[in-house]
């Protein structure tokens, strides 16, 4: 398997492009279930994730094609409404496929979804809601079994903001009959993005970006040309990587409307960072100051940007408290942050971080995506080389990140 070396001490410096968003992709690239047509994607990331769930398309005979960062699917002749375990074990975002083969076809079979271990991630939400549209589910043999004669608008209040949650009702409910108006929603940009594509598609969807949605069935979709919009998240990596590292790094085609509260808590720090229409440049301070975050949901600090933070922290000044009210086991990564030299206490939900002076490069592994790009950016500043095992979650959702970062300045190499 592969694996990524690092060695320290190279600041970041230049310019990066930010890629499409996984978390918008993956939903988007799914919705074309709804329609008959040839459906056309711009900026599609080059991930793992992206291949797989254009894998569990093709499998259920839909026609993927793609050239370069475009992507091309036309779902017309479904011809299965299974997701086996093999096609989905690895990725979270195949139980996405839950809501817009209900609309469809009335019916689904989709296997308990894999993805990042960093909790129990339940999905009762999700099947809470369908079953509100008039879905009859079961569970079995690690299998969502569901189907309907026909789906029926309500109203659905979510007992907490689910991302994909949200996805997969809005999904299922653009085709429902009546009105459906879910409560409680997630905010995140990537909600937003799917109910414009949903929309170019011809359905009727209101209010995604506040945490109430109001969905007016229609009939029929038709195919849409969209772009998808930039990973915040992979933006936000490479901001703290310059900030850790004090360089100077401009992104070039991102969202910094996406990004306040990471930009917020990176001034913070006492970097210096400059916003104009799509680019942020990122310039680090001599010295990082300490601060405390908590992860949210949108707009709140994303979950998805804390271990990369806390690598920031373990060598800022002072003390820093983080506190993760999102996953309930997402500090994977604090074990093999301790193995690099942090000095990291984590009780509950709350991780204090003792900024040391430095970091020194060891073998280390991660199993989630974030915890394995946080190591990266520990190994951007620890002494000697740092070695990434299993880097099979890297690849799930960054778009060649080890060579923008080589491009970068950075000495990281694939073995
Ligand atoms: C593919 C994708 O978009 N992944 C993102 C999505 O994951 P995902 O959509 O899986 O995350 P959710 O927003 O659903 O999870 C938020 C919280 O709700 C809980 N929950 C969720 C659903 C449910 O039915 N029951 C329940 O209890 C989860 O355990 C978690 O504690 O949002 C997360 C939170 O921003 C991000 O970290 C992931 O990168
Ligand atoms: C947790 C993440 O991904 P997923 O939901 O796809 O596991 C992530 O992107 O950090």
């Amino acid at each position: 398997m592969d694996k990524i070396i690092v060695e320290g001490g190279h600041p970041l410096k230049g310019e990066v492009v930010i890629s499409g968003a996984k978390n918008a992709a993956l939903p988007i690239l799914t919705a074309s279930l709804l329609t008959e047509g040839r459906n056309t994607y711009h900026n599609v990331p080059g991930l793992k994730d992206v291949e797989s769930i254009k894998a569990l398309l093709a499998y259920l005979c839909a026609d993927v094609e793609t050239d370069g960062d475009t992507v091309y699917i036309r779902a017309d002749g479904l011809c299965k409404s299974e997701a086996p375990y093999d096609l989905v074990r690895k990725m979270r975002a195949s139980i996405l496929v839950l809501g817009p083969l209900l609309a469809r076809v009335k019916k689904a079979r989709v296997s308990l979804p894999g993805g990042c271990a960093i909790g129990a991630r339940p999905i009762n939400l999700h099947l809470k809601g369908l079953a509100r549209l008039g879905a009859v589910i079961t569970l079995e043999h690690g299998y969502v079994e569901a189907s309907a004669d026909r789906l029926v608008g309500d109203d659905i209040y979510f007992d907490m903001p689910t991302v994909t949650g949200t996805e997969n009702l809005m999904m299922a409910a653009v085709l429902a009959e009546g009105t459906t108006v879910l409560r409680n929603v997630a905010r995140e940009p990537e909600i937003i993005a799917l109910a414009d594509v949903l929309n170019r598609m011809g359905a009727d969807v209101r209010g995604a970006g506040s945490s109430v949605i109001t969905i007016h069935g229609v009939p029929q979709l038709h195919p849409a040309e969209v772009t998808i919009i930039p990973d915040r998240i992979e933006a936000g990596t490479f901001m703290a990587a310059a900030a850790l590292t004090r360089g100077d790094v401009t992104l070039r085609r991102c969202e910094p409307d996406h990004l306040q509260a990471v930009i917020d808590k990176l001034r913070l720090t006492g970097a210096e960072v400059t916003v104009e229409k799509d680019t942020v440049r990122v310039r680090g301070g001599d010295e990082i100051a300490s601060v405390d975050i908590k992860t949210l949901p949108y707009p709140g600090f994303p979950t998805d940007m804390q271990a990369q933070f806390m690598v920031l922290m373990s060598v800022a000044r002072g003390l820093s408290l983080i506190t993760e009210t999102i996953f309930e086991n997402r500090y994977i990564h604090v074990s093999e942050l301790r193995r690099l030299g942090a000095d990291i206490t984590v009780s509950g939900n709350a991780a204090m971080v003792k900024g040391v002076p430095r970091l020194s490069g060891a073998p280390v592994m991660a199993t989630d995506l974030r915890a394995s790009a946080s190591l990266i950016l520990a190994g951007l500043v620890a002494r000697g080389k740092t070695e990434i095992n299993r880097v099979y979650h890297l690849d799930r959702g960054y778009d060649a990140i080890e060579k923008k970062m080589a491009a970068l300045g950075a000495a990281v190499w694939r073995v």
